[in-house]
């Protein structure tokens, strides 16, 4: 609640400041809404500040506003206010609240000023008039330290000419009457409106013409005006207004005299105005200096100004080819943009696809869910079956278990007795080889004797063997010889083969067949060399015989092993490397297969 205060508060507080900114400058019409960061925004370059005290206008503001300002002139302005809030009296900031931090303080300072200014406006009396009386040079721009408003406002250069919000705020509140004598007079350096209303006001009411004549004031009273400093503070309306009425009484009373002390009073208006006069001819002459000096600091701005006019020419022509490349780059871009758009459609395509297929693969993994699940609680209920055979299983092996034991004890007595077997079965064969000792030193003996034989009998058999090598080797002389021969053999077998034909045909005479006709046989003669003669009884004479001629000719009575045994030489040439086809021609039935087959 106390920070939710304390914002409120501080959001009153700068809505307050930025209602009496924006009394000052129309212009600005900053938000009552407006955030600190806002507010710095506007405060941060110092030209409102030093509106406030400078006199500006809303207008040539904006403007400055919107110039280019280097870091230095802002703080050089920032400065300016702190110095003449230091010079009213009134707290100030530090200028690194305006760059970061809080603003509050900025706006506590604004609203004293606001406040300071206010209750001068307001009384218009004792501080204004004490501050006039302590500094008279104060309206001449010339003093330093000034005490109040209106003095920075008329100490600032940049204000001379121009009208303060200040003073328009002034002008507003008090009546024109009041002020007119200040605004007609201004040649000659006035207090401001307010502090001459007052003072005047005084001033009259020390003057007052009861009688309407000034030589009936006591001493005792113009003394007491000289010694108060009346005068200094007296609009210079009512110090004129003062001599023309003590002139008029001289010439009224035609003797031309005046009392000494009237000559007095009248010597002392005379020397204030005097002062005056003199006071704004310095003023004057201050101003004139600097005019000049701002003259030609213009001047130099002015040549600057043109010197960077001749150079923006050049400029344009770069810019202009800078701009070139700039389209050219945009329309490489514009390319690009394009070709990204086609690729982000075919990745939102690809995204589509993903996305189904997503779909199918999480509705797959739906399905595999349930039969993992289902597969789970069959594991489970297996899992329990099992848990309940492997009880099962425990409890027979804890019962083998237990028979095992009591079978090792029974092994155990077992080996025991075993062992005291076996001890004695020791002691048995040890005596039994004490007894055989003797048997095998006469085997060792016949052993060395057979090994003597053996040797002997090795050298006869290695004699034997080099004999055996000797007939072995003429053997093998003989057997080249044979292959020599029998390769000669088969040339000349072959050759034989040759000679007998490389084509050959013979003729086969099937038998009569079970159930046929014996008395038709055609054939009437065959031949040992080969000749065939066939009859045909439907024909008479020479015609009704016919003689033929092959290699062999095999009659009905001829067996498969005579067919063979004419033929087995050519089965050799086949083993021999030649090539042999033998195939068999005749009708239907006629015994092809018979022959070539059969065994
Ligand atoms: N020399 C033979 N001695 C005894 N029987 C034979 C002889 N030649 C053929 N035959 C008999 O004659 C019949 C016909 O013989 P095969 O089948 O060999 O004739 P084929 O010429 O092969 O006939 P197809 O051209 O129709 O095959 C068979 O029953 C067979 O046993």
């Amino acid at each position: 609640m106390g920070s939710m205060n304390l914002a409120d508060t501080a959001a009153k507080r700068r809505s307050l400041a930025v209602e009496w900114l924006n009394s000052l400058f129309p212009g600005l019409n900053i938000s009552l809404g407006a955030s600190e960061e806002e507010l710095r925004v506007l405060l941060s370059d110092g030209t409102i500040l030093c509106g406030i005290l400078g006199g500006q206008d809303p207008t040539s503001l904006a403007n400055q506003r919107g110039a280019y300002m280097s870091s230095e002139q802002r703080r050089e302005k920032t400065r300016r206010f702190l110095s003449a809030l230091e010079g009213m009296g009134l707290p100030r900031f530090n200028p690194a609240d305006l760059e970061q931090g809080s603003i509050s303080v900025v706006i506590d300072c604004l609203l004293a000023l606001r406040d300071n200014l206010n209750t001068k406006l307001g009384d218009g009396d004792t501080h204004g008039t004490a501050n006039h009386k302590n500094q008279p040079q104060n309206n001449s721009g010339t003093s330093e330290g000034n005490g109040n408003a209106m003095n920075a406002l008329q100490r600032n250069p940049n204000s001379i000419g121009k009208t303060s919000p200040i003073v328009e705020e002034k002008r507003k509140n008090f009546p024109e009457s009041k002020c007119h004598p200040f605004l007609q007079t201004h040649v000659i350096s006035e207090p401001s409106s307010a502090l001459s209303d007052h003072v005047g006001h005084k001033f009259h009411e020390v003057f007052q013409l009861k009688q309407g004549r000034y030589s009936d004031f006591s001493a005792e009273r113009i003394s007491e005006i000289l010694k108060s400093n009346g005068l200094d503070n007296a609009p210079t309306q009512s110090l004129l207004s003062v001599i023309n009425g003590i002139l008029d009484e001289s010439i009224r009373r035609k003797n031309g005299e005046i009392p000494l002390r009237v000559g007095h009073l009248l010597r002392k208006v005379i020397q204030e105005i005097e002062r005056r006069i003199s006071t704004q001819a310095e003023h004057i002459r201050n101003q004139n200096n600097l005019i000049k000096s701002r003259e030609e600091k213009y001047q130099s701005r002015i040549r600057a100004l043109e010197t960077l006019a001749s150079g923006t020419n050049e400029e344009t022509q770069i810019v202009s080819n800078q701009l070139q490349i700039v389209k050219a780059q945009k329309s490489t871009i514009e390319e690009s943009k394009k070709h990204d758009e086609e690729h982000a459609l075919k990745l939102m395509k690809e995204k589509e696809g993903s996305d189904q297929m997503i779909i199918g693969l999480q509705q797959d993994l739906e399905k595999t869910k349930k039969v993992y699940e289902h597969r789970c609680q069959q594991l489970e209920l297996e899992a329990k079956q099992n848990d309940a055979k492997l009880k099962e299983r425990i409890k027979e092996v804890e019962f083998l278990l237990s028979e095992s034991n009591t079978r090792i004890k029974e092994l155990e007595v077992f080996a025991e007795s075993k062992f005291e077997n076996w001890n004695k079965k020791e002691n048995v064969l040890q005596n039994f080889i004490g007894f055989q000792l003797p048997s095998i030193k006469r085997l060792r003996m016949s052993s060395e004797s057979i090994k003597l034989e053996v040797i002997d009998s090795q050298r006869k058999w290695s004699e034997e063997m080099n004999s055996m090598g000797i007939k072995l080797k003429v053997l093998v002389d003989a057997a080249e010889n044979y292959h020599a021969v029998l390769a000669e053999n088969r040339k000349l077998y072959n050759e034989v083969q040759e000679l007998k034909g490389n084509i050959r045909v013979y003729c086969r005479v099937r038998p009569f067949l079970a159930g046929q006709n014996t008395k038709s046989n055609t054939v009437d003669y065959i031949g040992e060399n080969g000749e065939i003669l066939l009859v045909n009884p439907s024909k008479q004479g020479k015609d009704g015989h016919r003689m033929f001629k092959f290699n062999q000719v095999f009659g009905p009575t001829a067996t498969q092993a005579q067919v063979f045994l004419d033929i087995q030489p050519l089965i050799r040439s086949v083993l021999d490397g030649y090539n042999v086809c033998i195939f068999a021609y005749g009708q239907t039935g006629s015994g092809k297969t018979y022959t070539m087959v059969c065994f």
